[in-house]
């Protein structure tokens, strides 16, 4: 009996001091700038507002951008688009439209941020019933429900589950074999959007479709066949007309929001040179989905339910061989331990991520804002926070805390410019900066944007630098 239990545990040991001894090693691959750094993005999702506005158009103003950089440093915004807004009529592009996302889209970049282009979609679209519900996303002539019923519900969610939705999801995916060119359709709509942004510089990427649901086919037999399928032709298309802009891809939103593995495959990226994919998933714990707090007891739940998710994204990444950035995350402000758990969510993702959006900036009591006058609200001071906006390098650590900011980076061939490091007024009224590197970098502190710049120059590929700022 003793033999046995003493080869329990070798056999055991590997994987229990995996467990007891990980180390969160940062990101192992990131999305670069024209100069080769590694950019950390950080920012909201932009806007929920968008999916029942008429002109499908988010809440916000030039002046709410300007707003948002001052009070809380974003770089990054995933901007929400509709299909029925973008091709309302089949191979009839709405230009005006395109044109007011253009306009928004400036402002953005006025203020140094990078956008990514959300073809979002939630229910399918408002067109799956006659009573246009909750729904939006694609546009009528793309929605073949067959006279199914659709009944609102009090959870939102389980519309998904009402006949008409499933119908209309299922004729877009091609299950039914009834309306096959839907996904073309689709792949034609993403070539039309980035033949239009290809050349805008503050447009880093396109999210090709928000939170997919595979209708009737669900987790692998969904992700791997028809969604993977729909990503490709969509590569395919916009690779016609843009060759750089970085494409991003979710798994199925049902369960891998949860934590649950995706089983998205690898996918080729038909660009001349190194591919240019990322792995955008969003993150909802299961716990927080059913209502749990995170606080007192449940925030230990909540926390394995982070791990379990974080283990399971950085899998998918790996098979994808793909940077992460989180698409999605987000609650209720107003409830107990909710500050606690997005600064646990942006901890969580300076260990692993590029990057991540907030869901979302809408005056709804998740987002940061008490009242339409941008009076802040909770969630201001949470999302203040020093971040690495750019790496000259690869980055390994990443952390902040009410100590200070520390990044550790590695010297990378082929990177040029200075490292750019946000540092909030509130936690950095004055800040030292320490160098870890050999005599010769430099530093420059611009004080209206709140960047601190460092330029070390050149000793080497596979050099390592830190970088720590406390506040003075
Ligand atoms: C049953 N299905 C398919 C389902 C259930 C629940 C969500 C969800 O909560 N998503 C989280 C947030 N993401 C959207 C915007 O993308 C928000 O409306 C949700 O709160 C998605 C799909």
């Amino acid at each position: 009996m003793k033999r046995l239990a003493v080869l329990a545990v070798l056999l055991l040991l590997p994987g229990l001091l995996a467990v007891l001894t990980r180390h969160d090693p940062g990101p192992t691959r990131y999305i670069t700038d024209d100069r080769g750094r590694a950019l950390f993005l950080h920012g909201f999702n932009t806007s929920g507002s968008a999916k029942g506005d008429p002109e499908h158009l988010p809440w916000i103003t030039e002046d709410d951008v300007r707003t948002e950089y001052d009070l809380m440093g974003t770089n990054f915004v995933r901007f929400l688009v509709q299909w029925q807004a973008l091709e309302p009529a089949r191979g009839v592009y709405d230009e005006e439209y395109l044109d007011a996302v253009a306009e928004r889209v400036d402002w953005y970049a006025e203020r140094g941020h990078h956008v990514l282009l959300d073809m979002h979609q939630d229910l399918y679209g408002r067109h799956t019933s006659p009573e246009e519900h909750s729904g939006n996303g694609a546009p009528a002539w793309a929605t073949h429900n067959d006279g199914l019923p659709v009944e609102s519900r009090d959870m939102w969610e389980l519309v998904y589950l009402e006949p008409g939705v499933m119908r209309s999801f299922d004729h877009f995916w091609n299950t039914t074999g009834a309306h096959p060119g839907l996904m073309d359709d689709y792949a034609a709509a993403w070539r039309h959007l980035a033949a239009r942004f290809a050349d805008h510089p503050a447009v880093i990427g396109y999210d090709l479709m928000n939170e997919p649901f595979g209708g009737s086919l669900q987790g692998p037999d969904f992700e791997a066949g028809p969604l993977a399928e729909l990503y490709r032709r969509c590569l395919t298309r916009i690779r016609e007309v843009d060759q750089d802009t970085w494409v991003f891809v979710e798994g199925q939103a049902v369960g891998v929001n949860w934590g649950f593995p995706s089983a998205l495959p690898y996918l080729t990226d038909p660009r001349d040179g190194e591919p240019r994919i990322v792995y955008a998933p969003h993150a909802y714990p299961l716990p927080m989905d059913l209502g749990r707090s995170y606080e007192g007891d449940s925030r230990e739940t909540v926390d394995t339910s982070i791990r379990i998710w974080s283990d399971s994204v950085r899998v998918t990444a790996e098979r994808l061989e793909a940077p992460i950035v989180l698409g999605e995350f987000g609650l209720d402000m107003s409830g107990p331990g909710a500050g606690d758990y997005v600064r646990r969510m942006l901890e969580e993702t300076e260990s692993m991520a590029t990057g991540r959006a907030y869901w979302s900036n809408d005056h709804d009591g998740w987002g940061p804002w008490a009242d339409e006058d941008l009076t802040p609200g909770p969630l201001v001071e949470v999302m203040s926070r020093a971040y690495p906006r750019a790496v000259a390098g690869r980055p390994v650590e990443v952390s902040y805390d009410a100590a200070g900011f520390r990044l550790r980076f590695t010297e990378r061939d082929g990177v040029s410019g200075p490292t750019e490091i946000h540092l909030p007024a509130h936690a950095f009224p004055d800040h030292e900066l320490t160098v870890d590197a050999p005599a010769g970098w430099t530093s420059d502190w611009d004080e209206e944007r709140r960047i601190l710049y460092v330029d070390i120059p050149r000793h080497g590929a596979g050099t390592e630098y830190a970088i720590t700022v406390v506040p003075a």
